[in-house]
């Protein structure tokens, strides 16, 4: 009995790093010290190596994490274990440490990588609440997270047989706030979008849905499920003999092909670690701000800002504006927060106020 690893979202260039003497298998679920693994002969449960485990100590980024492609080695007595994790492509992680910052971490969990080798980050956004519309500054919120990861945002505006009139001026007010992101009404009640969706997980590419509680991620998974009890789906491929039927419950194999991540972390994930998303997401802004007379310009009240200029023009919608203040805020605070160099950093900044204080005398009563 074997799976087809291609299926799962194996490639050429992944085979590349892979280890000599070792197998592929790729991440389905973690939990202390072990992982679900699925390799070409089957699902395992492994252990970390004495390598994964010290490389993890020094940096809870290098502990596996589901949708990561795993090196199996099998050992002496038969069973295998996780020797290393391939170079991930994409990567969510908690507590906003960069990708390619390392070291200087607290061991609190911060820095955890939540999920990895996402392709697809579907941004789901009711078209409707109890009462209000889809809410722009979350589709930001989220499709700068989206960017951050290294995946390649696609926001669905949900629910969409709730809305009768006015779905094409929303879809227009959602492209504005998401420039360069395919943007799609999506109905899985009625089936509309569902076959949109899914043709972005042609090629066996691995997708998750971000979203408020009730944009109804669940009930769209299931519509690209067909239905079908997701857990079994590899299960009944293979043998069936003693195989746990909930294995799978992190990464999903979706009968059309292609794959979604669904875990807790995911769920709630929240603003983490943006910045580079954040300019990514308002691109237009970025554009602007180009022409504004100085270079640092904070679009507050500086002189010759071209961004200013184009909210009272009109070019620029002044929900825009503030959304990326509020934004701008938050993705620092949550930098000095987590990012052990730019605390250094601010920490250094305040050294020289206060001694710039001290020398003029001004901290004195
Ligand atoms: N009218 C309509 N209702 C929908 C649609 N999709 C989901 N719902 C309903 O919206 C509610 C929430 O859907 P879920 O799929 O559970 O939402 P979720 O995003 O997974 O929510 P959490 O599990 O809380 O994160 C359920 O009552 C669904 O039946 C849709 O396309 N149209
Ligand atoms: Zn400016």
């Amino acid at each position: 009995m074997t799976y087809d690893l291609s299926l799962l979202g194996w490639t050429g260039s992944l085979a590349a790093e892979l280890p000599a003497d070792t197998l592929p298998a790729r991440v389905s679920r973690v939990d202390r010290g072990a992982a679900d693994v699925i390799a070409a002969d089957g699902q395992h449960q492994v252990k970390y190596s004495a390598r994964v485990r010290r490389a993890s100590a020094e940096d809870p980024v290098a502990l596996p994490c589901v949708g990561d492609w795993a090196a199996l080695r099998l050992l002496d007595e038969g069973r295998y274990e996780l020797d290393a994790i391939l170079p991930r492509h994409t990567s969510f992680v908690r507590g906003g440490v960069s990708r390619t910052s390392r070291g200087g971490l607290s061991n609190d969990g911060q820095g955890q990588v939540l999920a990895a080798n996402v392709d697809v980050v579907f941004v789901a956004e009711p078209s409707m609440h109890a009462t209000d519309f889809a809410d722009l500054a979350r589709i930001e919120r989220l499709v700068a997270l989206a960017w951050e990861s290294g995946g390649t945002p696609v926001v669905l505006i949900t629910k969409s047989d709730l809305f009768e009139n006015g779905l094409d001026e929303l879809l227009a007010d959602v492209r504005t706030a998401a420039p360069g992101v395919d943007v799609h009404a999506v109905s899985s009640l009625l089936g509309d979008g569902v076959e949109l969706v899914r043709s972005y997980l042609e090629g066996s590419r691995t997708a998750v849905v971000l979203g408020p509680s009730g944009a109804g991620k669940s009930t769209l998974v299931n519509a690209l499920a067909g239905g079908e009890v997701m857990e079994t789906q590899l299960v009944r491929a293979g043998d069936g003999r003693g195989r746990h039927t909930t294995v799978h419950r992190e990464l999903i194999p979706l009968p059309g092909g292609g794959l979604v991540i669904d875990t807790p972390g995911i769920r709630r994930v929240g603003l983490f670690g943006m910045t580079d998303g954040v300019d990514l997401v308002f691109s237009d802004i970025d554009d602007l701000a180009k022409a504004c007379r100085f270079g640092d310009c904070g679009h507050d009240e500086e002189p010759g800002c071209a961004v200013l200029a184009a909210v009272e023009s009109g070019e620029l919608p002044e929900r825009r504006l503030l959304s990326w203040r509020k934004l701008q805020r938050e993705a620092a605070w949550m930098a000095t927060r987590t990012d052990a160099r730019l605390r250094k950093e601010q920490q250094n900044k305040w050294k020289i106020i206060h001694k710039e204080m001290r020398r003029s005398g001004r901290n004195r009563p």
